[in-house]
């Protein structure tokens, strides 16, 4: 039988700063998430990165945090809900696990040959439809590293991106349509990178390009719903500095009233599932933007989280894996 891993970046453990600040150190101590050398990249995130944004950071996460139930970080409570939809619908094992943090790859593989003793193969599902070194690469790396250092009875597969696959783009436009009457303006938000690391994925080739595995997404979602393409915008979020991909949609989205677009929709397919850089940079930080600066309708599109649309798509996905 085959299993399912859904990997995913991670998230703190709670909204508590010193989590929030473990959370950063661990993500930012990674040389092919940062670009940098690793002992420059721990050092400075352990000590001054962590330590300075912790407190600011935790406040955002206390502004999304899934408080139903157990309290727990919206990252999580969609990719459980996914794993248990994917497990029951199409019966076959399913565990979660992130790049950095908890819950843990060793430990998903282990519950994975718990529930299926005859367990042949798995297969691990990133979260990211496009490639980039700072999640695929990073992900791919680390759970190589943890696979063959034990011996385990199955083999392991590594889902390709799956950007222009028809059934992830079927996902994305059936649910996202319903969100796109009386607006004029449909914005596409991708996470920013730095321009070294699109580059170099750029001279690799196209399964490592960014930037051309996301507008294959855009040009498809368009032709799938017959947008005109010149009714869209591309933006990124979460930069982290100057040379990174822009225009950016913390800054730059405050000039789309002003040039009498008023009315936009927020769609980010680089996310399948909500998190603190879809429920906040889009859905609050965003929106404030865009308002502030005399936008009149700012709707902001959900991931496809666990619908059964996505869980459909994950299913064919995986048919060619
Ligand atoms: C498409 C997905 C993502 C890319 C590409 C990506 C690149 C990237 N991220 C950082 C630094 C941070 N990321 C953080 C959180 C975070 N990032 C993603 C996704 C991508 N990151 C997710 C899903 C999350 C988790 C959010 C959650 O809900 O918990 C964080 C911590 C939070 C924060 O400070 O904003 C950092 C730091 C870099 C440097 C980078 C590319 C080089
Ligand atoms: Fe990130």
């Amino acid at each position: 039988m085959r299993g399912i891993l859904l990997i995913n970046v991670g998230t703190p453990a709670s909204t508590n700063p010193n989590d929030v600040k473990e959370f950063i150190a661990a993500m930012l101590s990674d040389p092919l998430l940062t670009g940098k050398p690793e002992w420059w990249s721990k050092f400075l995130a352990k000590n001054i990165i962590a330590p300075s944004s912790g407190s600011r950071v935790s406040e955002k996460y206390k502004l999304i945090w899934h408080n139903e139930e157990t309290p727990v970080s919206p990252l999580i409570y969609h990719m459980r809900k996914l794993a248990e939809k994917l497990e029951e619908q199409k019966g076959v094992p399913v565990e979660i696990a992130m790049r950095y943090g908890k819950p843990d790859v060793a430990s998903a593989f282990r519950e994975l040959e718990r529930k299926c003793p005859l367990l042949h193969e798995v297969i691990v599902f990133p979260l990211y439809p496009h490639y980039a070194q700072s999640t695929t690469q990073t992900s791919k790396d680390m759970i190589g590293n943890i696979f063959y250092r034990h011996p385990h009875s199955f083999r392991l597969k590594f889902a390709e991106p799956y950007y222009n696959h028809p059934a992830y783009i079927h996902a994305l436009t059936s649910y996202a349509k319903n969100y796109l009457d009386d607006i004029d303006k449909l914005i596409f938000s991708y996470h920013s990178l730095p321009l070294t690391q699109v580059e170099a994925g750029w001279k690799k080739g196209k399964e490592y390009d960014y930037v051309y595995q996301l507008k294959e997404t855009n040009r498809l979602f368009c032709e799938k719903l017959d947008i005109d393409p010149h009714d869209t915008f591309l933006f990124y979020s979460s930069q982290r500095g100057k040379k990174w991909l822009n225009p950016f949609l913390d800054t730059d989205i405050r000039d789309l009233p002003k040039l009498g677009w008023k009315k936009v929709a927020v769609v980010a397919p680089g996310f399948p599932v909500d998190n603190l850089e879809t429920l906040y940079d889009v859905g609050i930080e965003a929106r404030k933007l865009f308002m502030e600066a005399g936008g009149e309708k700012f709707t902001f599109i959900p991931a496809l989280n666990s619908n059964d649309i996505w869980v459909e798509a994950i299913w064919k996905i995986l048919e060619r894996t």
